[in-house]
């Protein structure tokens, strides 16, 4: 388990600081397979996970949902045959924050249940 995925997401309004560029190169070592995108000028965090069929990506795309719900923190999905893709960001802030990153780290997990 990585530690990031066991930081607490913080409250996170259209004022929050985004991550500075050090720091998302901090955060990025512990989720080394997510690709950071930017998209209308909007940083995101973007992986691709494999599955062996659309039942198995369709529960984990559920599991991702119940880590958003939790707290209130929502990434894109595409859910397709055998994949999905996840999309984090923070809408509000037009931008990336911790709790993306954080969120990214939990994904992971939820891959490997
Ligand atoms: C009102 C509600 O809390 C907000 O719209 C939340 C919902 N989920 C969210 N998810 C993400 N990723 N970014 C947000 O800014 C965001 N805002």
């Amino acid at each position: 388990m990585s530690q990031l995925s066991e930081q607490q997401c913080e409250a996170c309004g259209w004022d929050a600081p985004h991550v500075s560029d050090e720091e998302i190169q901090a955060y990025h070592r512990d989720i080394p397979e997510w690709e950071i995108v930017e998209r209308d000028g909007v940083k995101q965090l973007e992986r691709v996970f494999k599955f062996r069929n659309f039942k198995q990506a369709l529960a984990f795309t559920n599991r991702v949902g119940e880590i958003a719900e939790e707290v209130g923190h929502h990434p894109a999905l595409l859910t397709e045959w055998g994949k999905v893709t996840v999309t984090w960001w923070s809408h509000e802030m037009k931008g990336l924050h911790k709790n993306d990153f954080i969120l990214a780290a939990r994904t992971d997990e939820a891959a490997t249940e």
